[in-house]
């Protein structure tokens, strides 16, 4: 279901649209559509009958745009939702500590990055602009909710029209700040002229992962032919008019990306640009078939070297842990798990300790970088 959608019934039951934003702004928060006015008394008085009537009804619609299947609280204070959207699929959304939430755009995705789990099945089903929002809502009945980060299953920039519809609604109605608000992607030309166009601005995550054009034609093989230059050259320009910094990310992979050819190309890449950079370490599961089966991360000397030296060299720098990998933290593979009980038995998570991929545990704009 899309706005649209959802006005037009409204409109069916006989919502002025003072009544429609009412109603939407309550569902986004998470209450009940009954109590959109201050009291229920006042909803009586000012609602007609026809959409009093017909608000139950829609509230089960709502509802089932994202029915939380299981919950696995992770010992970080984050929690992973294992959520059933119309049509039999799984999506997962994140709840992250600090008032955070990771909702997923697609059901698995076509960029097929070598490391990542969720593009292993290809792209499978679009989320669509009222599925992303009810994963908010679903957050938000659970803990209060400030933040909204794009980086759960799924490329935003192959469901565009989806993501910016959700991503308008929930910082207009929805009363998410836009900078928190983190649309996280491998990089498209389409991203950069949308973003700049919108009422509501969100921050952007780039997913670069190397400086190197070869290698990330090879982990993101179906990512747009766009070189970390061109991608830094665009990623600038939105950051300097939006006024709040690209978040690059990089998922760290042992023996590949971690080596001193890149810690010397970085901060070129970086000279005066309105940039940080979150270090991801590589988050791997067992089991044969699966994803990350020929990677691994850096061990923790590593990491916090690269830190230093990436700091010393003008790099605001920040290893950012996933939320919950005690709970199959890496993006898909609580899913994946789920779909495959059968092998699930024989399949255990390698990085455990509050590390790994997917939803950051202290998502994007939630630390001072460096
Ligand atoms: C799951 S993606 C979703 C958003 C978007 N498709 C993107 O790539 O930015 C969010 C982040 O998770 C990271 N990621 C995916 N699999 C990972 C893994 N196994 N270990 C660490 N990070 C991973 C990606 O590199 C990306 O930066
Ligand atoms: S990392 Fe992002 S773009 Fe790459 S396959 Fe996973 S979800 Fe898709």
């Amino acid at each position: 279901m899309r706005l649209a959608d959802l006005h037009q019934r409204l409109a069916d039951l006989g919502a002025r649209p003072v009544h429609r934003d009412a109603i939407i702004r309550a569902w986004l928060q998470g209450r009940a559509l009954a109590d959109a006015g201050t009291t229920r008394q006042k909803v009586a008085d000012v609602f007609p009958k026809s959409l009093r009537e017909g608000l139950a009804q829609l509230a089960a619609d709502l509802d089932a745009l994202a029915v939380v299947r299981s919950e696995h609280p992770g010992g970080d204070g984050s929690a992973r939702l294992l959520v059933d959207i119309p049509g039999g699929q799984m999506i997962e959304t994140v709840l992250l500590p600090r008032d955070g939430v990771c909702v997923s755009s697609q059901v698995g995705c076509a960029v097929a990055c070598r490391f990542c789990m969720t593009g292993r099945s290809g792209l499978l089903r679009q989320v669509s602009s009222l599925e992303i929002a009810a994963q908010v809502v679903q957050a938000r009945r659970r803990r209060p909710v400030r933040k909204v980060v794009f980086m759960g299953m799924g490329e935003p920039a192959h469901n565009l029209d989806n993501v910016l519809e959700a991503i308008e609604l929930l910082g207009t109605h929805g009363g998410i700040g836009h900078k928190n608000l983190v649309f996280s992607t491998v990089g498209d030309a389409r991203v950069f002229e949308r973003l700049p166009q919108l009422r509501v601005k969100p921050g952007l995550a780039l997913s670069l992962h190397t400086t190197r054009a070869d290698l990330r034609e090879h982990l993101l093989p179906k990512a747009p032919k766009l070189s970390p230059d061109e991608l830094m050259a665009l990623g600038e320009a939105y950051a300097r008019e939006v006024g709040y910094p690209i978040q690059v990310q990089w998922t760290l992979l042992r023996g590949i990306n971690d080596g001193d050819d890149e810690l010397e190309a970085i901060p070129r890449l970086f000279a005066g640009k309105y940039a940080v950079l979150n270090l991801i370490p590589f988050n791997a599961m067992e089991g044969e078939g699966l994803a990350g089966d020929d990677y691994r991360r850096p061990d923790g000397e590593r990491i916090v070297e690269m830190v230093r030296y990436l700091s010393r060299h003008g790099v605001l720098t920040k290893v950012r842990n996933s939320a919950g990998q005690d709970v199959d933290g890496g993006c898909g593979q609580l899913r994946a798990r789920a779909e495959r009980p059968e092998r699930a038995r024989r399949l255990a998570v390698v990085n455990v300790g509050g590390e790994g991929a997917g939803c950051r545990a202290a998502a994007p704009g939630d630390a001072a970088p460096g």
